[in-house]
């Protein structure tokens, strides 16, 4: 027999049909599976100043929405924020399986509605802060360093990317993904919110991404991600929740004076990712995994038996998943296939054909479709006149590398090394021709040994030893 409580939840829902004004809306579900949910709440300083909702379908998720009104009623941001999809069970005293689906929709609904709230009208500053941000995935990295965030902290995820026909599902920026960390930060007794910024990312991020395909150019969108996007939405969350730092599950690690290091361990080091970022943004970051190997993150959440603990990497960009490199161009950029000849740089002549001038990089060895005796590398693409055209090895080989929007924070002169792509150990170099400290301009970088040159748009990070002093992008 059904609890009494589901019955009176039923008979006389909290907050049916009343939306408080000024409220912001959370919505889930949809025609797939009949049910919907709006769920709207609003925030007054720390505290939530109202909550309603409307569903259409079965009669749990009017049950659950009323659950949810009634725990919010009252309550801080925080205790807000700790309403799990357990919670919204265990208020009408537990749910059959088969209506657990209605509280995860409720759940995801009030979830998106209060991150939305705090982002918009929490209060800056508001409170003495306490505790730090911890920017959650879904994936082990930052489930350990969740582990390590100490009292008071507050989790959240990022909603960055979904597609209509769902491509990237199982990636960091898919909705199953912001599932999989609430439910990791509720399981650790965390408050969770869920920042929607898919707007921001794709003009942010995805935009120009494409536009510098369209370009020819090979752009690092994990840079402008990490700068421009996300870290600075969730140092804004934090000010409004109240939290004076911001704690990420990045390999790296930052000097007492502001600047970012180099991660213990050589093999995930993600500084790279990082290094556009402003000292000032640095300066309240934590990184509880820059001194560990991934071996031992991995222990970690094995002992706390997090069931992530054996979740493999993320290998590609987190809004390429399920869809592929060239088909997302294809369909987000329409930037399809446009096939047109591979010249030999030392012939001249036609050796073969390509699949479309901007789907290839400088540097690439593979997927080239021609053979030839010797290793052939991508010398030079030319989208205006679609022609890529191939070489040997030594045509690639550099020890001048010039630089845009180059910032760096501390004298030039104390830059001993460069690195110029993600997965490349850090060279010797100097810079020979560089900006004043903090203004952006060019530079010139000189190798102690000639390298493959890198692509245009790509980023250099720029050392003192294994401190990171800068960076520009290849022009
Ligand atoms: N969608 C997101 N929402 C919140 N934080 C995120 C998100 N994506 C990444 N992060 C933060 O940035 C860090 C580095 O992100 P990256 O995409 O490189 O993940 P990762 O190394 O695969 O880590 P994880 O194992 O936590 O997914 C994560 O550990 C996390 O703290």
């Amino acid at each position: 027999m059904a609890d009494w409580r589901y019955e009176e939840h039923l008979r006389t829902p909290v907050g049916r049909g009343d939306l408080p004004r000024g409220g912001h809306d959370g919505v889930a579900g949809g025609a797939a599976c009949g049910d919907l949910v709006r769920l709207v709440v609003a925030v007054d300083g720390d505290r939530i100043g109202g909550a309603g909702f409307v569903a259409e379908g079965c009669g749990a998720l009017t049950v659950c929405g009323s659950v949810a009104c009634e725990l919010l009623d009252g309550a801080s941001v925080r205790e807000a924020a700790s309403i799990s999809v357990e919670r919204l069970a265990d208020g009408v005293g537990g749910l059959h399986p088969g209506k657990r689906h209605a509280a995860e929709l409720v759940a995801d609904a009030l979830h998106r509605a209060l991150g939305t709230a705090v982002a918009r009208d929490g209060a800056p500053g508001g409170g003495a802060a306490r505790g730090t941000l911890v920017a959650m995935s879904g994936g082990v990295d930052s489930a350990v360093a969740a582990l390590k965030a100490g009292p008071d902290a507050v989790a959240v995820t990022l909603e960055l990317w979904r597609d209509p026909e769902n491509d990237a599902e199982s990636s960091c920026c898919s909705h199953s993904a912001v599932r999989r960390a609430r439910d990791l930060a509720h399981r650790m007794g965390m408050p969770h919110l869920t920042l929607d910024l898919r707007d921001a990312f794709r003009a942010g991020v995805v935009e120009p991404w494409i536009a510098d395909h369209r370009e020819g150019l090979t752009p690092n969108p994990c840079v402008r991600c990490n700068g421009d996007v996300r870290l600075d939405a969730l140092l804004d969350l934090a000010d409004r929740i109240g939290c004076a730092t911001l704690t990420t599950g990045h390999y790296a690690r930052t000097t007492d004076d502001g600047l970012l290091r180099l991660a213990v361990d050589p093999g995930k080091d993600q500084a790279y990712m990082l290094s556009g970022l402003r000292p000032a943004s640095i300066a309240r970051l934590r990184f509880p995994l820059g001194g560990l190997r991934k071996p031992q993150v991995r222990e970690i959440a094995e002992q706390a038996d997090l069931p992530v603990a054996h979740a493999p990497d993320s290998q590609d960009l987190c809004f390429l998943a399920g869809t592929g490199h060239s088909r997302f161009l294809a369909r987000h950029g329409d930037l399809g296939d446009r096939p047109g000849p591979v010249r030999d740089a030392e012939t001249g002549e036609t050796v073969g054909e390509h699949r479309g001038a901007h789907l290839y990089t400088l540097g690439q060895r593979r997927g080239l479709g021609v053979a030839a005796g010797e290793p052939r590398y991508v010398v030079d693409t030319d989208v205006a006149s679609n022609v890529v055209t191939i070489g040997r090895r030594e045509r690639l080989l550099s020890d001048r590398v010039v630089l845009r929007d180059l910032v760096l924070h501390r004298e030039p002169w104390r830059v001993d090394g460069v690195k110029l792509r993600y997965r490349q150990q850090p060279r010797s170099a100097r810079l020979v021709e560089a900006p004043e400290p903090g203004e952006l301009g060019r530079g010139t970088v000189v190798l102690a040994e000639p390298l493959l040159r890198a692509a245009p748009g790509q980023t250099a990070m720029l050392l003192d030893g294994d401190v990171v002093l800068g960076s520009g992008t290849l022009a």
